[in-house]
């Protein structure tokens, strides 16, 4: 922790510690809790999910609109990127890489369902030398054997090739996972589904279930390795069906003790993936989460400090943040890319922060003996508290510029470097 030498930062920081201790909330307590929460930034905001493959064209029924200057073409260029990124964000957090972003020596490269430990040893280096956890997605799009369908494909060989996919990354997690003394969550999501309505819903969702258990019949580690499995409403051009459905996946996972992971674009959107946690974790002893902004649609717009986001960090802090592995899902490529990452992470903490300085036990207390009046009353109040001034100490214990004073680091790191790629 670094001393703090901004004068107003600090005297703002004593005025709200005492502000909020007059309602039993202790600023340097939650200050603590949230430098302990560790946050997966997806690699893949750099570069629109490009990827290091010879095909970067994004399929999948998911889009990267945009085309601002600066995307990064190779692994040196997204692993800069990254690092002026985490420079900009308090605390230590993981990276979460896709199999796509295999590294391949000398060009010697392998198709998918033949990657191998030795192809992520790059990203292993990187994430040991900055004392960084690694998370992993197989990434079954993308790819011209993705064209129809990954998992629950009717084609025996597709099928195939996509369940020893999914054997090599559970490799790789536990590889990563040994490596950096770290757990890596594996999450699989695949887009197979339907634009129009089906015959036959069971059987894709049958062959789903049967790809998924000669996935998990490898022998990997599981206390190393937590696998998560991602289910969605619809994506672009299978908006009939969708085989890994909602259902289908909270029912895979607890039944074979795996992670349930919710990604809040994924759900219609009136549902509230805030009010779904509690009753996940009543069930399971850790639920995973994507946290992004659907606007409209699954869009994936960068995280903002809105009202969705906040809500759900009310239920991670309610809930235990150690129960809720919590990563960010988003690729903006129509802004500098490492601003949306920082504004994302950034904004995800300040909800977190926010959550922490809730006093949880006053206002479960006005829950419990119906005083709702006065429940609403303070739980509007309270947002007016001054959680700025809060984070921005935080920041300056971080060592990272507090305010909007980050952003001319990424100015600058745009004329010097991104402006110079295209
Ligand atoms: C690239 C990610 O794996 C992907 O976004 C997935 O998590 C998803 O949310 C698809 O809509
Ligand atoms: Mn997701």
């Amino acid at each position: 922790m670094t001393e703090v030498k901004n004068e107003r930062i600090k005297r703002a920081y004593q005025l709200a510690k005492e502000q909020y201790g007059e309602i039993g909330v202790d600023t340097d307590a939650a200050i603590n809790e949230l430098n302990e929460i560790s946050i997966s930034m997806h690699c893949w905001q750099g570069d629109d999910v490009a990827g290091f493959e010879d095909n970067t064209e994004l399929s999948g029924g998911i889009q990267a609109t945009g085309n601002y200057p600066g995307r990064a073409r190779n692994p040196e260029e997204l692993m800069a990127d990254i690092d002026k990124a985490l420079s900009l964000i308090p605390g230590i957090h993981r990276i979460n890489l896709h199999a796509n972003y295999a590294i391949f020596k000398d060009g010697a490269k392998v198709d998918r369902n033949k990657l191998e430990p030795k192809h992520f040893k790059k990203w292993v280096e990187f994430a040991k030398e900055r004392g960084l956890g690694l998370d992993f997605n197989p990434t079954f799009f993308s790819h011209p054997k993705a064209a129809d369908a990954t998992l629950s494909s009717e084609d025996e060989e597709i099928r195939k090739f996509w369940i020893e996919h999914g054997q090599a990354c559970l490799r790789i997690s536990e590889y990563f996972a040994t490596e950096l003394g770290k757990n890596c969550t594996m999450n699989i999501w695949i887009p197979d589904g339907f634009k129009d309505v089906p015959a036959d819903r069971l059987a894709p969702r049958a062959r789903l279930k049967d790809s998924l258990d000669q996935i998990l019949a490898v022998d990997y580690d599981k206390s190393k390795v937590d696998v998560a499995v991602e289910s969605k409403v619809f994506g672009i051009g299978v908006e009939s069906y969708t085989v890994g459905s909602h259902e289908f996946y909270m029912n895979y996972a607890a039944k074979n003790d795996l992670l349930c992971l919710l990604d809040n674009g994924h759900y219609h959107p009136t549902e509230s993936v805030a009010d779904k946690i509690s009753s996940m974790l009543l069930f399971s002893d850790k639920v995973a989460l994507h946290v992004t902004r659907p606007v409209r649609w699954d869009s994936d717009h960068v995280v903002l400090f809105d009202d969705e986001t906040k809500e759900i960090a009310k239920e991670i802090i309610v809930n235990g943040s150690e129960k809720v592995i919590l990563a960010l899902d988003f690729f903006d490529a129509s802004i500098n890319r490492i601003s949306a990452w920082v504004v994302g992470m950034r904004n995800m903490q300040k909800a977190l922060l926010s959550a922490l300085l809730l006093p949880k036990d006053k206002l479960a207390q006005l829950q419990n003996s119906r005083q709702l009046s006065e429940l609403m009353m303070l739980q509007e109040e309270l947002k007016l508290y001054p959680v700025g001034a809060v984070w921005n100490y935080f920041c300056e214990i971080n060592d990272v510029p507090a305010k909007e004073d980050w952003f001319e680091e990424i100015r600058e790191y745009e004329q010097e470097v991104l402006i110079k790629r295209d």
